[in-house]
């Protein structure tokens, strides 16, 4: 593939972007009374909005002609094909096959791997069904009340999320709980809310060798032991997910409770694969199920929209038209619902494992940025934290605010003022960050408020918002399984996209690595009485340091 800075797109932008970086949005809008309507999609109830954007139609022209010589349309297509694109692991990309509900065979090594996929989603319903419906019990009869997820990474943060954005639709009979970090307090803040006569342990680990994870369960496993005595009950309280059947056997846990996946699912891609066991005992399989159906719906649009009216693609190109041309560093989520207060760490993985990355495709260096800082918090809470320097602050910061137009919780009648304030606050604050507020605006609300004379020119430029703030308004009427579905698979695809433009491989994470192994390293030395100097003079003095206040 030719250099991405040499396509003549992207000369072309770089060209573009000096020609209009000082327009006004404020102006275009005034311009064009039709903005909105030219710059939005709805694609099967999702609508989004990406008329507050320092974008022009020649700007979006441009940035789908950079597209196309990236060649997104063929790369996509080798992805959903099951061709092995993830290069430096040798092997292919399928979460998408995880949620094909439309059951078209898709083959790996020439083998149709739909018919495993349908048998673990057979597997997990009957599973999940038995211990919904109280017939599968735990040791001393009684039905499980909790279920506790034990995995990090890909294997906690989707579970995770989904589980709290999909609360309404929980069973009330059951709790999750989720344990992912090594410090002991996750475990045993999780294991205090629960009684091992009750509770279900779910190994999530797609290596079955991650450090954090199998310790984890092991203290989980002595915890159920130390009630239980008798090592035969650990196959009713412990099941594992995982693609290693032989280190889910030495850990004790019966094969025939293994739910299983497959290699060409990445860790961060596979909510939708037996890692979603949690949220399928927790939301039940239907509701489990709605959420793949969701996934796959985007699939669809992903596959067959053209590029100008493709979401996933859109919101791809505004990412790297911020991040290549105008050279910011990040990029916020800002979900306006309660229940997605975790997307934003749940992007987190899914974006920065996946883009965070300086080695193109053949190995050379890339010579532009590639994935930016992704981090958020939900509305209105970030409002109240950091949305001052989103405002007023001397870095651009794109941003992505979500919303449902119906809650799940009426509160108070008879209507629900807690959802219309909300709703009020996402209005507000994209339409103030487009606007900002001009010095003679400003100037005129203090006058307004009855200040003059030398106060309120000092008070002045403090009250000025520059505005021209880019941000996509995602809204959607409800937050359902499917719609929840919907919204991954978007941004899975704008990652993709991305990824291919920058010409890195998505689907590795050797970054992950390197810490993991100075850690096996140093973990020996901790246990040692002796002082350490094999490391750096810095690394030396903390280990030490801890070693004498231990
Ligand atoms: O499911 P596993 O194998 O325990 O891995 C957990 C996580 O660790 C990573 O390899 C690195 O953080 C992730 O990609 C993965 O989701």
């Amino acid at each position: 593939m030719a250099k991405l800075t040499t396509h003549p797109s992207w000369h072309a932008l770089n060209q573009h972007q000096s020609d209009i970086r000082n327009v006004q949005m404020r102006d275009l809008f005034k311009q064009n009374a039709k903005r909105f309507e030219e710059f939005s999609l709805d694609v099967d109830g999702i609508l989004l909005d990406y008329s507050k954007h320092r974008i022009t139609k020649e700007t979006l022209s441009l940035l789908f002609q950079l597209a196309r010589d990236s060649k997104i349309e063929t790369w996509r297509d080798r992805m959903f094909s099951g061709e092995k694109i993830n290069i430096t692991e040798n092997r292919a990309v399928l979460h998408t096959a995880l949620r094909n509900r439309s059951n078209t065979p898709v083959a790996v090594d020439g083998k149709d791997v739909m018919p495993e996929v349908n048998a673990v989603l057979a597997h997990m319903r009957t599973f999940t069904e038995q211990v919904r419906n109280g017939q599968w019990t735990g040791y001393t009869g009684k039905r499980i009340t909790d279920i506790v997820n034990i995995g990090i990474g890909g294997s906690d943060l989707g579970p995770v999320m989904a589980c709290d954005a999909l609360k309404p639709y929980a069973s009330p009979d059951l709790k999750a709980h989720f344990v992912s970090n090594i410090d002991g307090a996750h475990l045993v803040r999780a294991l205090e809310q629960c009684d091992p006569e009750t509770t279900l342990f779910i190994v999530a680990s797609k290596t079955f060798t991650t450090q954090e994870t199998m310790t984890n369960a092991h203290s989980a496993r002595r915890w159920f032991l130390a009630a239980a005595k008798d090592e035969q009950h650990v196959a009713k309280h412990f099941v594992a997910l995982s693609t290693n059947a032989k280190a889910v056997e030495a850990f004790g846990i019966n094969t025939d409770n293994m739910f299983a996946f497959w290699d060409w699912v990445g860790g961060r891609y596979s909510l939708w694969s037996a890692i979603g066991l949690s949220i399928a005992l927790y939301v039940g399989m239907d509701n489990f199920e709605q959420l793949l159906a969701g996934g796959h719906a985007m699939d669809k649009h992903f596959q067959e929209a053209q590029l100008e009216q493709n979401m996933p693609v859109i919101m791809a190109l505004l990412g790297i038209w911020y991040n290549n041309f105008f050279h910011v560093d990040t990029h916020a989520i800002l979900p306006y619902d309660q229940g997605m207060s975790r997307f934003a760490a749940y992007l987190q993985q899914a974006d920065m494992e996946s883009n965070g990355k300086f080695i193109c495709r053949d190995g050379s260096r890339v010579s532009y940025k590639t994935g930016p800082v992704i981090w958020g918090e939900a509305g209105t809470n970030g409002q109240h934290a950091f949305y001052q320097l989103i405002h007023q602050g001397t870095q651009m910061v794109p941003a992505d605010f979500l919303m449902p137009v119906k809650s799940h919780y009426q509160v108070g009648s008879p209507d629900d003022q807690h959802h219309k304030i909300l709703l009020a606050n996402f209005l507000a604050q994209t339409q103030a960050l487009m606007l900002g507020k001009t010095r003679e605006e400003a100037r005129a609300e203090l006058a307004q408020q009855n200040m003059s004379g030398q106060a309120l020119e000092d008070l002045l430029p403090h009250k000025v918002f520059e505005g021209n703030r880019p941000t996509t308004s995602i809204m959607f009427e409800q937050l359902t399984p499917y719609t929840l579905g919907k919204l991954i698979a978007l941004y899975e695809h704008k990652i993709f996209v991305q990824g291919i433009i920058w010409d890195i491989n998505s689907y590795d994470q050797w970054g992950v690595e390197y810490g993991k192994q100075i850690a096996s390293q140093i973990l020996p030395l901790l246990i040692s009485a002796e002082a350490v100097t094999s490391f750096d003079s810095s690394t030396n003095g903390l280990i030490n340091y801890s070693k004498k206040n231990a």
